[in-house]
């Protein structure tokens, strides 16, 4: 009899508690780790995040392919895919998470911990009058499954926050804006930036030297998507004459941060490793498993990404 199994693959990923978690709502499921072997082709689903190069090649039966995560950009640019519905994780335990990382990072700037930091170090009590929340806007570019919760959660604590993406976007509290056409207004309105925008041929090095002069001097660029939407250099050369005041990086063009990399020895760059958010099997789960029941009825995955958008 043809198995119909799934195969597991994740640097990052522990595939015992995916295989927990799988088990629960899909007791026919045969879970495979990449390592476990077997016929590759009684493979029919795959749940991969990162996967070497080649990976793809020896499941021929492949009916889904699961990004076990939101960002595909390293799926995309592949050239083992095979023609198969791509989906992306939609999970409400990464939501909370990149949540609590924005509010987070765009709090310690607003409420100027940057600064106590510092003033910590040099052993020195160094009073800033507080401002008001309401006071202190804040742009969220990319409105999708994790913007939008952040930019709504941002506004929820008081924050004057706008928000941008493709399309036009509704989000109670959150002045939405879509478009090219709209993007210099916003970068020359707010003070503190967070790019929740994933890495496509559009979005490539959207924020070049001439976006990022064209925030306010000192501005606060809180990066927790992807490090192609920025060009890279320009951003070293604004946080070094102070035209950006400070950064919070978790993504980087090269994972790990090279020890020679410039933004190390910045000391208004705050540096996380590509941690903002991770995924919550026992949370994912649920839609990973009616992904695969919908596959198996014929019906198209949930949450599909399109290959020629990029998202
Ligand atoms: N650092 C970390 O730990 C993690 C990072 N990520 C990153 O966060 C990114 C965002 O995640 P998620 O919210 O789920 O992504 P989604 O795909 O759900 O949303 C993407 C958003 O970006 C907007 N967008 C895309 N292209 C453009 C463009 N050219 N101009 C304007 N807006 C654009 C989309 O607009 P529209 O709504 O109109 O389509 C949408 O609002 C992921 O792609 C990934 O790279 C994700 C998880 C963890
Ligand atoms: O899910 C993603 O895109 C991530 O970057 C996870 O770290």
């Amino acid at each position: 009899m043809k198995r119909d199994a799934l195969v597991f693959y994740s640097p990052v990923d522990d595939p015992a508690a995916w295989r927990d978690a799988l088990a629960s709502e899909l007791p026919d499921l045969d879970f495979r780790v990449d390592e476990d072997g077997g016929d590759p082709a009684e493979v029919s689903y795959a749940l991969c995040w990162l996967p070497p190069k080649g990976f793809f090649q020896r499941f021929r039966n492949l009916k889904l392919l699961t990004n076990l995560g939101a960002g595909v950009d390293a799926l995309l640019n592949r050239d083992d895919l095979v023609p198969v519905p791509i989906t992306r994780l939609s999970d409400p335990g990464m939501v909370s998470l990149m949540t609590s990382y924005v509010i987070f990072a765009v709090t310690r700037y607003a409420r100027d911990m940057h600064i106590f930091e510092r003033a910590k170090r040099r052993g020195e009590w160094h009073y800033v009058h507080p401002r008001a929340l309401s006071e202190i806007k804040v742009c969220v570019l990319g409105l999708g499954e994790l913007g939008a919760h952040a930019a709504k959660s941002l506004a929820d604590m008081g924050y004057d926050v706008r928000g941008w993406s493709r399309s036009l976007k509704t989000i109670p509290g959150v002045a939405c804006h879509a478009g090219r056409s709209s993007l210099d207004a916003l970068l020359g309105e707010c003070e503190i930036f967070v790019s929740m925008l994933p890495a496509t041929n559009d979005t490539h090095a959207l924020l070049g030297a001439r976006e990022l002069a064209l925030m306010p001097a000192g501005a606060k660029f809180i990066n927790v998507s992807r490090s192609a939407v920025v060009d890279e250099a320009a951003l070293v050369a604004a946080l070094r004459s102070g035209a950006i005041g400070e950064a919070t990086l978790d993504v980087f063009g090269a994972e790990p941060l090279p020890p020679s990399h410039p933004y190390w020895a910045l000391d208004n760059v705050f540096i996380t490793p590509h941690l903002a958010s991770i995924t919550v099997p026992a949370l994912a789960v649920r839609d990973v498993a009616e992904s695969i029941r919908r596959v198996r009825r014929g019906e198209a995955p949930l949450h599909q990404v399109d290959p020629q958008r990029g998202y």
